[in-house]
């Protein structure tokens, strides 16, 4: 077993987990959202599929509206019309003109386009107080070009990306299968909200909030209910968990004589480290058992959180193939001083601006403290053995994923 791991070695272990492939499922349009693409997309259409429109107004030819205005308006035929989707069928001769609506063709023989505001409509003829210009004209393949791939394996399906896939020509989409990921909390005094709160009680709240990070992160969570800190019932509901990816646990990775959880991996799975230099999360264990991997998350609320994000998110990740790093970096300003640690790296709880590029602290940094992750959007980093003073520039993770 490996201890005291700096923050990087760690991570790299539970990358190195993240093994084998994910099964493909094929889901229609309406089920994809949020989820990972298994396939390469290419464009089954050209759009446009030829050069067409921008804007409601009459398509002719430019030369024969130069100088086109108000005081000078420009006389042209209307010989016929486009809306979308309904071809003009001939061809614009010289001093004619075809009425076209926003997404239709542009008619042969045409090359500019005017908008109807600045025309005026008389019978079969319109008066034109602008010239026609080919700027309002979408070329063709403007949008999507037939067989260029645009989405590919790995993507997240956004609203943006699955609207693309609709227009692509995609009825159905092949994604990954979501990780299936068990939530075990762990401790005699950690009770189910909705239950009477006994004298020295607390909520489980670990099991909520790793729920929501899991499904932020695109897997399934798999929610294992809680057991006493007895080794016995520990073990007995690890084994039973069913099939999973991952395994999370909150609580009991320290030191403690009630802290089984560590000792249960130990006897009768693999400890692969337990232990990083970092705050905080420090407790932090990583094992298999019988093949599965485990991540023993700190009870701290604040810490079982932290190390979810730092370790589990980029497990997910890469089980999922996903093609955007789990979390983005930036610099920021620090409005308020952050407090450092000796010999770990510190990931403290802030208030990113993102348009002011600034950051301030949460407030009280307690592990036990949760309001600083419900309140917070951002983890501040702190090297080991460094403070960080007010107006310093600081690096900091975006709790929530910014390109
Ligand atoms: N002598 C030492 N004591 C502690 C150390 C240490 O290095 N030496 N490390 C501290 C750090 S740092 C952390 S973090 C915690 C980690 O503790 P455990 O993983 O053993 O967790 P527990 O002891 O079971 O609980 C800690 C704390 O969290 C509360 N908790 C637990 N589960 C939940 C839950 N599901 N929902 C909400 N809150 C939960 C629990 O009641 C405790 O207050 O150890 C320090 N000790
Ligand atoms: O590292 Mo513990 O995770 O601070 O309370
Ligand atoms: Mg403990």
């Amino acid at each position: 077993m490996r201890t005291n791991l700096s923050v990087e070695e760690a991570l790299e272990a539970v990358l190195e987990a993240a093994q084998g492939e994910l099964a493909v499922e094929e889901l229609p349009l309406k089920e994809a959202f949020g989820r990972v693409l298994a396939e390469d997309l290419a464009s089954l259409v050209e759009h446009p599929d030829q050069d067409d429109t921008a804007i409601d107004g009459y398509a002719c030819r430019a030369e024969d509206t130069l100088g086109a205005s108000p005081e000078a308006p420009v006389r042209l035929r209307v010989v016929g019309e486009a809306p979308a989707g309904r071809p003009f069928p001939g061809e614009v001769g010289r001093g004619e003109a075809v009425a076209v609506y926003t997404g239709a063709p542009i008619p042969k023989g045409a090359d500019a386009v005017v908008r109807v505001e600045d025309t005026r409509r008389e019978g079969d003829e319109v008066l034109l107080f602008a010239p026609a210009s080919p700027k309002d004209i979408r070329p063709k393949g403007d949008d999507l070009r037939r067989g260029e791939v645009y989405l590919r394996r790995g993507d997240l399906l956004t609203p943006g990306r699955l609207g693309l896939a609709a227009a692509m020509g995609h009825a159905r989409l092949k994604v990954f299968r979501k990780p299936r990921v068990g939530i075990l909390s762990t401790g005699d005094e950690v009770v189910e909200p909705g239950e009477p709160l006994p004298f020295g009680g607390v909520y489980n709240s670990n099991a909520y909030s790793l729920l929501g990070l899991v499904l932020e992160a695109g897997g399934e969570p798999v929610l294992l209910g809680k057991v006493p800190d007895q080794p016995e019932a520990v073990l007995e509901r690890l084994e039973g968990a069913g099939p999973l990816d991952l395994l999370l646990t909150s609580g009991g990775v320290s030191m403690g004589e009630y802290d089984v959880v560590r000792k249960v991996l130990e006897r009768h799975g693999e400890v692969v480290f337990w232990k990083v230099r970092q705050q905080p999360g420090g407790p932090l264990l990583f094992a298999r058992l019988g093949g599965l991997p485990v991540l023993g998350l700190p009870g701290n609320p604040v810490s079982s959180m932290v190390t979810f994000f730092l370790y589990g998110r980029p497990f997910l990740y890469k089980l999922l193939q996903r093609t955007e790093p789990p979390y983005g970096r930036l610099e920021a300003r620090a409005l308020t001083p952050f407090k450092g640690a000796k010999g770990k790296k510190v990931f403290r709880r802030g208030v990113l601006s993102v348009a002011e590029k600034t950051v301030r602290s949460t407030g009280n940094q307690s592990s036990g403290v949760l309001r600083s992750m419900a309140f917070g959007n951002a983890l501040v980093v702190l090297p080991p053995d460094r403070d960080a003073r007010e107006g310093e520039e600081v690096e900091v993770i975006p709790l929530t994923f910014v390109p």
